[in-house]
């Protein structure tokens, strides 16, 4: 008997899919989903969730039926996980790179034998679109939290940058296969802002455009922490051009992260359009960083939904200091997810002073071997 999912529940986006393939492939549970993406325009799957779906069933050898662009039902019979290996997946279109990682990056963790050898995934397509992760914040802000927080071994190498709406980008992530459960923790005090780094990267447009992004986002943030008390924070944000044959299409982008006392990290960021002011661009990204601060939280609003999965498979209890006001949509919305499908236990509640405590207990997955 497989298991109903409702893809129009809350967010109703493309990380209900993500999520919830993910969580079947580990627990063996057959999924079917229904009004996929009902919540967006038009809704049913596009390129970047069909792949990743494919992506998903070749590693956990599954069967999947009605992956087509414009489906709104699929079914997915998840079999054994592949030993660590090499695959690939490529949107062919500007679709999200980092989004078909979300996909897959649960599996790779787990594999059907222990081995020693780490699976190298090639993703190609986006790499730098607006409603997903840059991939310069999976590789500064979510691969370094999830390292530090859950033990995860995976690293990223930027191939090629896909701009939209070429795409044409290429990364290599390779996953190390854990020997043992992931495991949970407890990040609740906000701690001061130590550093903020941040990459203003661009490709096939006039060179002064990199140094405008970053005196924009300078100009924001030193005029932000000027007026704090230790007046010591340092802000060091690169410009980075890409050489022409490094990057399909011309594109440009900004990614800022705080990096926190006792571990937490804050994003902001801003993705380049067509004649958009470079100065802008990093003014905009700045302004994002200091709404994620000022929020208060040890983690940023999409970190949040981003880690929600990998707590419902740790082993014990973790928690962590949100934000102030209700969570994310994004967030509820992945809690729901891993509640359909697996027997973590979230807990969510708001402080006094305004912020939300995520808990979860969380269900210690590990393949036997473990
Ligand atoms: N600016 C951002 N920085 C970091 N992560 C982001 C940003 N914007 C969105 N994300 C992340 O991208 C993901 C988007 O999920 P969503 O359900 O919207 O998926 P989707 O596949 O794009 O589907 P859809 O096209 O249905 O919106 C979430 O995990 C969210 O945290």
């Amino acid at each position: 008997m497989s298991i109903s999912i409702n893809g129009s529940v809350m967010e109703g986006g493309g990380q209900i899919l993500r999520n919830s393939v993910a969580l079947s492939s580990l627990l063996g549970k057959p999924i079917s989903i229904h009004n996929i993406r009902n919540g967006r325009k038009p809704p049913g799957l596009k390129n970047q969730h069909r792949t990743g779906l494919e992506l998903a069933a070749e590693i956990a050898s599954a069967q999947l039926t009605g992956a087509k662009n414009g489906s709104t039902k699929i079914e997915f019979t998840p079999g054994t996980l592949k030993i660590p290996g090499d695959f690939i997946a490529d949107s062919v279109t500007a679709g999200s790179v980092t989004l078909l990682l979300q996909i897959a990056l649960p599996l790779l963790l787990f594999t059907s034998q222990p081995s020693a050898t780490s699976s190298r995934l090639t993703l190609k397509g986006g790499t730098n679109a607006t409603q997903a992760p840059q991939i310069d914040y999976t590789e500064n802000i979510f691969l370094p939290f999830v390292r530090q927080f859950f033990g995860i071994r995976a690293k990223l190498q930027l191939n090629r940058r896909g701009y939209y709406p070429k795409g044409g980008g290429e990364v290599l992530v390779s996953v190390a296969p854990l020997t043992q459960p992931l495991k949970s923790f407890s990040l609740l005090e906000r701690g001061n802002v130590r550093c903020i780094k941040g990459i203003a990267h661009f490709a096939k447009l006039p060179a002064h455009i990199g140094p405008s992004m970053v005196q924009g986002a300078t100009k924001v943030l030193s005029a932000q922490f000027a007026g704090m008390s230790n007046n010591a924070v340092p802000i060091h944000i690169e410009s980075r051009r890409e050489r022409n044959e490094l990057s399909a299409g011309a594109g440009s982008g900004v990614v800022l992260w705080a990096e926190l006392e006792g571990g937490g990290i804050i994003g902001g960021s801003a993705v380049g359009t067509k004649g958009i002011d470079a100065h802008l661009l990093g003014e905009t990204a700045a302004q994002d960083l200091i709404r994620g601060l000022d929020a208060g939280g040890c983690v940023d609003e999409w970190l949040e939904d981003q880690i929600i999965i990998l707590m419902a498979l740790a082993d014990g209890e973790s928690s962590v200091l949100c934000g102030k006001g209700e969570l994310q949509l994004h967030t509820r919305t992945a809690i729901w997810v891993a509640e359909q499908l697996s027997d973590a236990k979230f807990h969510t509640e708001q402080l006094e002073s305004g912020h939300t405590v995520i808990r979860c207990k969380g269900i210690g997955y590990g393949p036997e071997y473990i």
